[in-house]
């Protein structure tokens, strides 16, 4: 099953980049297909004006919703479809989470719609979510000038889960943030060699003691847990506060 991709935005050229490493790789192996569309496509003035002062005052430009409408009725069409999943980040949105990357995993297709200036007039969320699922997601607790780099790493987060994407799907397991890790961070990681400027491998790991190893693995994961995210620290984890 491939998974359409489709990005609505000014600066396309942003996702360029899709067609590099695992990303191309997946999209010549026929997973996803990637399409970046330009808003300004959808204007019909010399200009191709995309925006307009906000209604009531206020600093900064609104996103007309004409554009987006039209480019919404050629891309995805005029019927209504919920198996299509239209993704709106915002710095309103609700938090971005894996489980949320995990779901939209088995879409068939997702529609990113990335704003600029302060924001796409709120009607085209309207009428998006009288036609498709709309997600309005936030990255994080930080601004950003628009909705490209979040839709690019949403794209990474979503994709790497597909199946058949990644070559080694174990991997998967045993990230932070996953399942496996009992929503725990994950420990330090080493490789050779075993001593570097005068910094050693951990001693255990070299043990060949598969046991300790463990042992060893899940007290640094809940120690960093605890130091830097003590949010993830829930007594439904058993992790101790
Ligand atoms: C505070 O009000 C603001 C309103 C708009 C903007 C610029 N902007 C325009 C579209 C757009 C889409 C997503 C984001 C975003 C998402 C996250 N996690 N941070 N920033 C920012 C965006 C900045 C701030």
């Amino acid at each position: 099953m491939t998974m359409r991709l489709d990005y609505l935005s000014i600066f396309p050229a942003y996702f360029d980049v899709l067609d590099i490493s695992l990303l191309g790789k997946a999209a010549v192996n026929g997973l996803v297909e990637v399409h970046a569309h330009d808003l300004r496509d959808w204007t019909h003035d010399r200009h191709r004006t995309v925006d307009d002062t906000p209604c009531g005052g206020g600093a900064g430009m609104v996103m007309k919703p004409d554009p987006w409408g039209e480019a919404f009725d050629e891309i995805i069409g005029t019927e209504p479809d919920s198996s299509v999943h239209v993704i709106f980040p915002s710095p309103s949105g609700a938090p971005f989470t894996q489980s949320a990357a995990q779901e939209l995993s088995s879409a068939v297709r997702i529609v990113f719609c990335c704003g600029r200036y302060e924001g796409i007039d709120h009607r085209v969320i309207d009428y998006a979510r009288s036609m498709w699922t709309v997600h309005e997601v936030s990255l994080g607790d930080y601004v950003l000038n628009g909705g490209e780099v979040a839709a690019l790493a949403i794209t990474e987060a979503v994709v790497r889960l597909v199946p058949g994407f990644m070559g080694n799907p174990e991997s998967l397991a045993e990230e932070s943030f996953s399942a496996g890790q009992d929503g725990l961070l994950e420990y330090p990681l080493f490789t050779r060699p075993v001593s570097w400027r005068g910094l050693d491998v951990p001693e255990v790991l070299m043990s060949g003691h598969h046991g300790r190893i463990a042992k060893w693995r899940r007290d640094e994961s809940v120690r960093l847990t605890c130091e830097r995210r003590p949010d993830l620290t829930d007594s439904d984890f058993g992790v101790p506060h």
